[in-house]
């Protein structure tokens, strides 16, 4: 049964995520670890340019291999490796030179640049929130202050970050709830419409309160040239499908033209943001996976639904959306499909995946909705789209995209390059059906319309079936009938010229071309999300921050360090670590003077998962202690044991939970 649930932020959880978050607290550790920092910092950094440290390139590492785990093995995919380079002619073709854009405006005095929905975004908000603060002033509560940043362009904007500025003024009910609307379809606006309310809500600037031009586009590709001879134009690429969509023929015959299949592709994407902001949440270089489904247009069916079809998801509808609400509704994937809320079993069998391995690599299911695409949101051409989106202290971050974009990508690439990109199928049973079809008469044909011939048999030949049928009528009428020719200028034809007629064809053959299923996901956004999730501190003398990521993609699996720098413990930490390393589990070693407690420490805040001791014992009987990060409980164990253990925690065989039903626990070591 579906239920409703009002989600406009996170509902409170009753793990140790309902701790109040401070996010200031998770980025300077993230920074002292070295997770990630901004790129070429020496020289002053470029906004939106992060460079990943040792720990965050490890936590990439293992999300993109469980990401590689889940649908390209799990699914039989076939991978690709394209070039991020891209001949401008393919961008135009795919359509993006032209509407790969965002609506921006100036500071009509200062020449600042905003992005518009960001700028309108942040401005309401700030408003919502004073207008908060205003009615908590009068029944004498208070309400968490927050501030809504709004994100600038170009290197020296980083510095001033800009706020959408909040006054307390309390705001008439019913522009509030306009705001709300507002708010609640923000992506579903064309330039001209937030221009339209920008000047409505008087938004200014937030910061110097001068005006703001109307929205203007702004292609984000970054441009390139490609050779010496500056000729051929080039982009890099902003997104990994256009290879996947240009290598169609030749992974169909891959497959052993067998349909429908699956393409995937890791890699880096380019876009040139407006305005970078959120840290790794909106970047202008990042690592996306993406896959392009290629699906028979007349058979949505997926032959794996019925293993998913119990799966819940929370979902808000484009109709939710467009009343201005954000009431998610639990519901399975099955329902939805059932319901025609989710168009087809294709679509739903990839949410329900995408679903699983979010959860997989720990992220908070109760912070994660799916939203629809409204209309005006989504392209054109698809016939549907959800983002699975992710709430963190930003709100809620589209992380992954997931969209139904029909016939159109290998149509346009077909159109431009003349190379059929379709499916030839033998039909079971020969198809025997009646066609009209136009016969041009050349002995006529050529002679009267001399140059023009070309253009009008091209015109003729792409009529539809009703369009020749209305010809045969008219010529049966009239001794010349014009017919508009490919460039566009009207030519008389008669029946000496053409002959339209009825014919009856047998095909042994169906051709089609085939509709993709797009899911696409931002690496760096889930990265950011989860180490949002993950993140907790641990109450004690001192309060340490701890990040509790599933093992399967925790940096490091495993510590090994002595009690102390005594050299009696140097062979049986090298022995327990090389041990460790040739079974397969990544181990590091901590050599280092510090205190066992504050290398625990460390390593909590690393989110490593475990950590095997060495100590006076150890030396004695080849027993050593095996901590567990999130619980701080410990084992004693001989070392070859421990090694059995971990193997069987590490490939996911077993949880803590059962190691520590099956041994007895340690407490006297007092190493915390
Ligand atoms: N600038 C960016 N920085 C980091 N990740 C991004 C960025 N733009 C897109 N992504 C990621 O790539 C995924 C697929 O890209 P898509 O084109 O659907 O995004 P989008 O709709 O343009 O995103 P947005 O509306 O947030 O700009 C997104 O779900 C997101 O995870």
């Amino acid at each position: 049964m579906a239920s409703s649930v009002t989600s406009t932020s996170a509902p409170a959880s009753k793990d140790r995520s309902a701790q109040p978050f401070d996010r200031s607290t998770l980025e300077q550790t993230l920074t002292k670890r070295f997770f990630y920092a901004p790129a070429f910092s020496l020289y002053g950094g470029v906004a939106g340019l992060y460079d990943y440290g040792p720990p965050g390139t490890a936590l990439q590492t293992n999300i993109i291999s469980q990401w590689r785990q889940h649908f390209v093995l799990e699914e039989d995919m076939l991978e690709l490796d394209c070039t991020i380079m891209t001949p401008a002619e393919v961008l135009r073709t795919s359509g993006h030179v032209e509407k790969f854009a965002d609506w921006m405006c100036k500071d009509l005095k200062t020449g600042d640049i905003f992005r518009a929905d960001h700028l309108v975004e942040a401005v309401l908000e700030a408003r919502l929130i004073g207008d908060q603060q205003a009615r908590d002033a009068e029944s004498g509560t208070t309400s968490v202050s927050a501030e809504t940043q709004v994100k600038e362009d170009d290197s020296k904007a980083k510095k001033k970050k800009k706020k959408g500025k909040v006054v307390a003024v309390k705001l008439d009910d019913a522009v509030k709830a306009e705001y709300s609307s507002t708010l609640a379809q923000i992506d579903n606006y064309s330039g001209s419409e937030l221009g339209e309310i920008i000047q409505k809500y008087g938004i200014k600037a937030p910061e110097t309160g001068n005006d703001v031009s109307p929205p203007v586009e702004f292609n984000l590709m970054f441009e390139s040239s490609i050779g010496p001879t500056g000729h051929l134009k080039g982009y890099l690429r902003p997104e990994t499908a256009q290879g996947q969509f240009l290598n169609f023929k030749r992974l169909l015959e891959f497959n052993n033209d067998r349909m429908p299949f699956a393409s995937a592709q890791i890699g880096k994407s380019f876009r040139n943001e407006i305005s970078p902001r959120s840290g790794l949440l909106r970047v202008r270089e990042f690592t996306m996976a993406e896959i392009e489904h290629f699906v028979d247009p007349d058979n949505k069916t997926h032959p794996g639904f019925a293993r998913v079809r119990d799966t819940t998801l929370r979902l808000l509808p484009a109709s939710v959306q467009l009343g201005g609400k954000t009431e998610v509704t639990e519901m399975s994937i099955g329902e939805a499909v059932d319901q025609g809320i989710v168009d087809n079993e294709t679509l739903g069998y990839f949410l329900a995946r995408i679903h699983q391995f979010l959860i997989k690599i720990g992220i908070n299911g109760s912070r994660l909705r799916f939203r629809q695409h409204m209309k005006n949101e989504m392209a054109h051409y698809a016939c549907d789209c959800w983002d699975a989106e992710i709430h963190t202290s930003y709100g809620w971050i589209e992380c992954v995209g997931c969209a139904d974009r029909s016939a159109y990508d290998l149509t346009v690439h077909a159109a431009k390059t003349k190379e059929k990109l379709v499916v030839r199928e033998a039909l079971p049973e020969p198809r025997v059906t009646d066609r009209t079809v136009v016969e041009v008469n050349k002995k006529v044909f050529g002679p009267r319309l001399k140059k023009s011939a070309k253009v009008v048999e091209d015109a003729l030949m792409a009529m539809s079936e009703a369009e020749l049928e209305s010809l045969r009528k008219a010529l049966d009428q009239a001794d010349g009938v014009e017919v508009k020719g490919t460039d566009g200028q009207g030519y008389k034809v008669d029946k000496e010229m053409v002959e339209v007629k009825r014919i009856t064809v047998t095909e042994h053959v169906r051709e089609y071309t085939p509709n993709v299923i797009e899911p696409s996901f931002g690496i760096g956004r889930i990265l950011y999300a989860l180490l949002e999730h993950a993140w907790w501190v641990r109450a004690g003398s001192e309060a340490r921050g701890v990040l509790s990521f599933p093992i399967a993609v925790a940096p490091v699996k495993c510590l090994v360090q002595p009690l102390s720098n005594h050299s009696s413990f140097t062979p049986l930490v090298q022995e327990m670590a090389s041990l460790l390393r040739s079974s397969g589990i990544p181990a590091k070693v901590d050599t280092s003077s510090a205190s066992v407690g504050k290398a625990y420490a460390r390593n909590d805040e690393l989110g490593t998962s475990l950590a095997v001791t060495v100590d006076f014992q150890s030396v004695k009987d080849r027993t050593v202690t095996l901590r567990e990060r999130d619980s701080t409980e410990q084992v004693r164990e001989s070392v070859e044991e421990v090694v059995k253990i971990l193997g069987s925690l590490v490939r996911g065989e077993k949880e803590w939970s059962d190691i520590r039903a099956e041994y007895p626990l340690f407490t006297q070591q007092a190493t915390e």
